[in-house]
């Protein structure tokens, strides 16, 4: 090829098709008829690309550091950075990892900038009206309380929280919160220079490079950003050409799918560069302050007669809310959860491959804590502990575990100052106090091998769960006056105590979900699960307290088959995904077709996956309707969970949808492109 720009043997940088993110790639060859460059990535994945979509490694190197250059002028990086002592030896290390051209530049911008407003259109998919309303209402409130991402800390839209904290009684649950972030003692630019080579454990060059602070620095100035697919669609051939010349290679044989540990997720250099979601740090401070007031007014609203929208609760006085003994209980009751997942019992599982290379192990014996809690709590009801304090007390449970989920929230967030980049999340780690404190810093917050966002999502929260479920029936009793539950309680308790089971059961099961792979542990997990999960999810058993729904037989066996229906779709697919997940080579799951991407990962374009996206939503969302059906329609307050859920799940999809597609880039359009559905069949 003497005339070309690039030859044959060449090493240089491609573009990953649908994306912004550069690898080093060797060139092949050139076809002057399709003027494509054939390229080859480090994981053998061979494409065709354009000339525009290649540069060489030394102006990519260039155009790396005179972006680094002219960020680095910013007054508020610039200061802290200064006063790091580890700083030459972090930038000397950036250097020499931007020059190890093995790993990924993410070019992806700031949600504000011209990229992502790209990125979001190709996102656009075609959706059913209900759907359509849905997403508008929610990019509405998105919109109105976010204005730029870029802003810092201190000068948010000091109007819109002015009227939002006026709405209600936000300001008294959200004290806490509100202290730690007015606090910025330390930017996250900061950290992220003062981290120690010596820290960096990391045994793979993906993501040695991903600390090189330059990532984000290209964005801001380069969004220059073509992801539309369709676009991509003329622009790349992403034929595996290796394994098959024709178009059908993009499925691949089973015996072809173990995964690469070597190839590192392409995502992993986007550290700081994730967009940010929730409307990033407004929409964060707004969801802190409105989540707890939202937990609280479903507390008092469940307790009124009639607890319908045009009779809203009246706040009780101050000194209600705070109890010691709730305290004590609480507190009690997380130890006593700590010390059943500490103990040598049940099997030791292996989580994911994480980015900084390893891989963590958990004791996933969940299950055994629930027979034991259930045993305790037996024998402690038997010797005459009355349960329905639990109800009677309820509000001071709630404010107790608010407090200790505020109280681990702020010691996250500060133990994440002292944490590699390679132990944080993605999508945690922006730099921007208040979203991070949010959205959660470090991915797997450890104190030995007790893992912390493990242990809240799986016990403390999940078991209380029923425990308070029990508690609840006990109440409806007591005050009904009567000799054993209702059938709609029973209904109720008896769905639910199978959904946490289930979970404990197949507790392995949840190291392949988002919150365990992608998440960070901050304050919404911790809210969500020693808060969230235990007093709003167990709102269909409060109601039931003192709105008697009694049901017919027909009824009763409707709602029994629903909740079966949707148990079994969420149940296989979770299975199925989660085997795949953890052995591709799998013969039980030979017959699944699937699609390569460069991650060396793939995906499952058959079976339930091959249904609809998020088949496990699905299920879900069936089972979420089984729960709320016994509590009849006399009111909006027992149906809140399934309307809660459908936001929460469309929203995590969106969420899931933006994240495969920077890691998978053209191989999850192609998905997309072949499983049309979102989560419900004809969605789009
Ligand atoms: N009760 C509750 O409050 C809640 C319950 N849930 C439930 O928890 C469960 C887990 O949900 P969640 O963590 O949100 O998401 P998933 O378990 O669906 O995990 C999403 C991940 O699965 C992988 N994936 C997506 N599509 C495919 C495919 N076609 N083939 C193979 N892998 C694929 C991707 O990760 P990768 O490719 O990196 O492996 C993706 O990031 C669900 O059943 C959900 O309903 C969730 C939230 C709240
Ligand atoms: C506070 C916010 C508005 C939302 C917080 C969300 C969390 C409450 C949920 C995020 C994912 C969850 C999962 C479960 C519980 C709710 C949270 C923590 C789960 C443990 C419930 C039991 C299931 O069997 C499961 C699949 C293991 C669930 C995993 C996700």
């Amino acid at each position: 090829m003497p005339s070309l720009k690039y030859q044959a043997g060449d090493k240089v940088m491609g573009r990953w098709p649908g994306s912004s993110l550069y690898y080093e790639v060797k060139v092949l060859g050139y076809d002057a008829k399709s003027r494509l460059y054939t390229v080859i990535y480090k994981d053998g994945t061979e494409l065709e690309l354009k000339e525009q979509d290649i540069m060489s490694v030394t102006s990519f190197q260039q155009r790396t550091r005179s972006r680094s250059r002219s960020n680095s002028r910013s007054p508020g990086r610039r200061r802290s950075r200064s006063r790091s002592p580890a700083r030459t030896t972090r930038r000397s290390s950036s250097r020499t990892t931007a020059a190890a051209a093995a790993a990924a530049v993410a070019t992806d911008s700031t949600p504000s900038s011209r990229g992502d407003k790209k990125l979001k259109q190709a996102a656009e998919i075609k959706i059913s009206p209900i759907v359509r309303l849905f997403r508008k209402t929610l990019s509405k409130v998105t919109r109105t309380f976010s204005s730029s991402p870029e802003m810092s800390v201190l000068d948010f839209d000091q109007s819109s929280l002015r009227v939002f904290l006026t709405l209600s009684f936000f300001l008294l649950f959200s004290f806490v919160p509100l202290i730690s972030i007015d606090l910025p003692l330390f930017s996250d630019g900061q950290q992220q220079q003062e981290k120690k080579p010596a820290e960096n454990n990391s045994n793979n060059k993906h993501e040695k490079k991903e600390e090189n602070n330059m990532a984000s620095k290209v964005n801001e100035a380069d969004a220059k950003v073509e992801v539309d697919s369709e676009k991509n669609l003329g622009r790349y051939n992403l034929r595996r050409r290796k394994e098959d010349g024709d178009s059908k290679a993009a499925e691949a044989k089973p015996e072809e799918r173990e995964e690469r540990s070597s190839a590192a997720p392409p995502a992993a250099a986007a550290a700081s560069s994730t967009p940010l979601d929730f409307g990033g740090n407004i929409g964060a401070l707004v969801l802190m302050l409105f989540l707890p007031a939202w937990v609280l007014f479903l507390v008092l609203q469940v307790n009124q007669k009639d607890p319908s929208l045009t009779n809203l609760p009246t706040l009780p006085p101050l000194e209600t809310f705070w109890d010691p003994q709730a305290l004590g209980f609480v507190i009690i009751w997380i130890f006593f959860q700590a010390l059943l997942y500490t103990l040598p019992v049940g099997k030791l599982s292996e989580g994911v491959l994480l980015r900084s290379g390893r891989r963590l192990t958990y004791r996933t014996n969940g299950f055994f804590a629930f027979v034991v809690s259930a045993a305790v709590v037996a024998a402690a009801v038997y010797q005459g502990a009355d349960l329905t304090y639990i109800h009677s007390h309820f509000l001071q449970l709630t404010s107790a575990s608010f407090l200790v989920s505020m109280l681990l929230s702020v010691y996250l967030y500060v133990r994440s100052r002292s944490t590699g980049l390679d132990e944080r999340a993605l999508g945690g780690n922006s730099g921007k106090v208040i979203y991070d404190f949010f959205k959660g810093r470090e991915l797997n917050p450890r104190i030995k091998e007790f893992d912390l966002k493990f242990f809240c999502e799986m016990r403390p929260g999940l078991i209380g769960w029923c425990l308070i479920n029990v508690a609840m029936a006990l109440a409806e009793m007591k005050q009904q006056k009567l000799d054993a539950p209702s059938y709609s309680m029973i209904l109720v308790n008896v769905f639910q105590l199978i959904y946490v089971v289930d979970g404990l059961w197949n507790e392995e099961a949840i190291l392949t979900t988002m919150d365990l792979m992608d998440d960070g542990f901050g304050y919404m997990l911790a809210f969500g699960d020693l808060v969230w999960v235990p007093f709003t999810y167990t709102l269909q058993a409060n109601y039931l307290v003192s709105h008697p729904n009694p049901l017919s037989l027909p009824v009763l066996t409707a709602i029994v088959v629903l909740k079966l229906v949707g148990f079994y779709i969420f149940r296989k697919s979770n299975s199925e995904k989660n085997a795949f997940r953890r052995n591709p080579a799998d013969p039980r799951l030979s017959h699944l077709k699937t699609i390569p991407t460069a991650t060396g990962k793939s995906l499952l374009v058959s079976g339930w996956w091959g249904v609809v996206r998020h088949p496990n939503y699905l299920g879900d969302l069936i089972m979420a309707l089984a729960w709320s059906l016994p509590c009849g329609f006399s009111h909006l307050l027992p149906w809140y969970y399934i309307i809660y859920f459908l936001i929460l799940l469309v929203h995590r999809d969106s969420r899931d949808m933006n994240a495969c597609r920077r890691k998978y880039g053209s191989a999850w359009d192609k998905y997309c492109r072949t499983v049309r559905y979102r989560i419900i069949p004809g969605v789009y």
